[in-house]
């Protein structure tokens, strides 16, 4: 288990952008379990997923892997030979424990964890990609960029596993949507100025769209056939058929 995410729990006084640093991987899987919810579910579903799309001789790419949840999930589940999970992550120190939490377990299928921004790394021959709560961090205007070269990435028969926080065009629905998701961090143990301090520091680097917005942009690079397949409150997880 890890420590306990209390990083925002006293007044800070100058609240700076968020990062994935240190004291973020630190405590992050206390922080992501406590402030997303379904977030255990998706991890299992992703690994459901994997078992479904992932074909022999091909590669598994998990985009923005933090410390390696969802490629333990794929790697419980892949029962094929001559496949590959490429992990990658910017941040140095996710990468040194997911590379860490990765080598405590035993497996047939390899892992590869590479320190890389995931605009920069090749991807071929997949059958799977996973870009689990990452794509709300890039800037919107390179979104499609990298869903382009997800779609010509992937082998046909191949998926893309988008989870994601929303926003909604009703307002009054997205407000319910975005109060139930404060009432679930309250339930959790988050006071009111841990969850205002980190929503501010998360205000200026990660931007969220509705589904609508993720259908049709899925769309737009290439994938014919996209559906949301799980949702609790304003997050949610996407599947992209090519
Ligand atoms: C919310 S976390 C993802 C959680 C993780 N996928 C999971 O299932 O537990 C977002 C991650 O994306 C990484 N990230 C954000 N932008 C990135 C980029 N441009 N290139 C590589 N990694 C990025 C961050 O360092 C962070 O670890
Ligand atoms: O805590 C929130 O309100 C969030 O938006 C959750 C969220 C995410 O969606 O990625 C934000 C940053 C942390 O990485 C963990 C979870």
């Amino acid at each position: 288990m890890s420590d306990r995410d209390t990083l925002f729990s006293a007044p800070i006084e100058r609240l700076g952008d968020w990062t994935f640093d240190e004291r973020v991987a630190e405590v992050f899987p206390d922080m992501i379990q406590r402030s997303v919810p379904g977030y255990s579910n998706i991890i299992s579903m992703i690994g459901m997923l994997a078992e479904r799309f992932v074909r022999p001789d091909s590669r598994v790419y998990d985009l923005g892997c933090s410390l390696g949840a969802a490629t333990l999930s794929v790697r419980r589940n892949i029962h094929h030979p001559g496949c590959e999970i490429i992990a990658v992550d910017n941040s140095p120190a996710m990468v040194e424990r997911c590379r860490r939490h990765i080598d405590a377990f035993r497996a047939e299928t390899p892992v590869q964890v590479i320190e890389d921004d995931i605009r920069s790394v090749d991807i071929s021959n997949a059958s799977l990609v996973v870009l689990n709560f990452t794509l709300q961090f890039l800037d919107p205007a390179e979104r499609l960029q990298l869903l382009e070269k997800i779609y010509r990435g992937l082998n046909p028969g191949g998926a893309l596993v988008l989870s994601e926080k929303f926003s909604f065009d009703d307002q009054k629905t997205g407000e319910l949507l975005f109060d139930m998701h404060h009432d679930f961090k309250r339930a959790n143990g988050y006071s009111e100025l841990e969850i205002s301090q980190k929503r501010s520091m998360l205000e200026n680097v990660m931007l969220t769209d509705s589904v609508t917005t993720h259908k049709s942009r899925l769309a737009q690079a290439g994938f014919r056939h996209a559906e949301l397949w799980f949702q609790c409150f304003n997050f949610g997880s996407l599947v992209a058929l090519k």
